[in-house]
């Protein structure tokens, strides 16, 4: 699947933080990168020559106890959502979702967001090029952040989505964005995914509300 261009940060202007997961050295990180490794393998290998009956049984093997070992929905949901959790399982920088990209976001110092990935063929929409809800996927999820880091946040209400040029796979990506204004619970913020020569692919405006959905305890 994808790869985050940089997972040091050493792109980002000096005094960036990271807001969402990095990578670490846990077996669940390792175990999730080689899932998405799969994803794409399977998507790459070849058809008829790639044994695919015996990785099926293999597969349902891996997923058999995966499954065997899980506690109740409702309290692996807990868990998620306690601490640092939090970010590790979202579908876009979640290094424990095998369907996240991943994104690592990184605070900037004059207050916007900003992400750097690759994407590659799991997420092909056009010949070649990005899904245009995955860049809508992308964008919300970091306009989200964006907000996070404005310190002052909400639930997408609505994102209004400019597709200027295809955005292309394997190539890097900077994904931007950043708090406009508040007005009482409304948030406003914008963002855009550029390559790395600066052409804006894609560009957003968000309605957001601040609204909370409680978490699970
Ligand atoms: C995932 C992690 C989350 C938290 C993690 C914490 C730390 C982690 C750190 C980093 C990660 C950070 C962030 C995560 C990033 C992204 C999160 C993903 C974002 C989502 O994936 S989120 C899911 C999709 N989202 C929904 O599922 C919303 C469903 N919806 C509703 O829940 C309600 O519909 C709501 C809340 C929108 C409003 O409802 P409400 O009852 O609270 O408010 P109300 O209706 O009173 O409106 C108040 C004023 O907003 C205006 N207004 C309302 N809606 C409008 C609209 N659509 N268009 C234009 N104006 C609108 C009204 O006109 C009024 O305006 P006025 O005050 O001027 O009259």
């Amino acid at each position: 699947m994808t790869t985050p261009a940089d997972t040091s940060g050493a792109g980002m202007p000096a005094g960036s933080v990271p807001l969402t997961s990095v990578p670490q050295d846990a077996p669940v990180d390792r175990a999730t990168a080689a899932a998405r490794r799969v994803v794409e393998a399977l998507l790459l290998t070849d058809r008829a020559n790639a044994n695919l009956e015996r990785v099926a049984e293999e597969l349902n093997g891996i997923a058999e106890h995966l499954e065997q070992h899980a506690p109740a929905v409702r309290d692996r949901m807990v868990d998620m959502w306690g601490g640092e959790g939090v970010t590790r399982h979202d579908p876009v920088t979640g290094l424990e979702n095998a369907i996240a990209l991943p994104l690592i976001v990184y605070g900037l110092p004059d207050g916007s967001v900003r992400g750097e990935t690759t994407v590659t063929i799991p997420y092909q929409g056009p010949p070649g090029c990005v899904h245009g809800g995955v860049s809508a996927l992308l964008l919300d999820h970091t306009l989200g952040v964006a907000n996070m880091w404005a310190g002052r946040d909400g639930m997408t209400a609505q994102l209004n989505v400019r597709y200027h040029r295809p955005t292309p796979l394997f190539e890097p990506l900077q994904i931007n964005g950043r708090q406009e204004s508040v007005d009482g619970r409304k948030i406003r913020t914008t963002g855009d995914i550029r390559t790395a020569e600066g052409e804006v692919c894609v560009s957003v405006e968000g309605l957001f509300v601040d609204k909370k959905v409680p978490r699970p305890r």
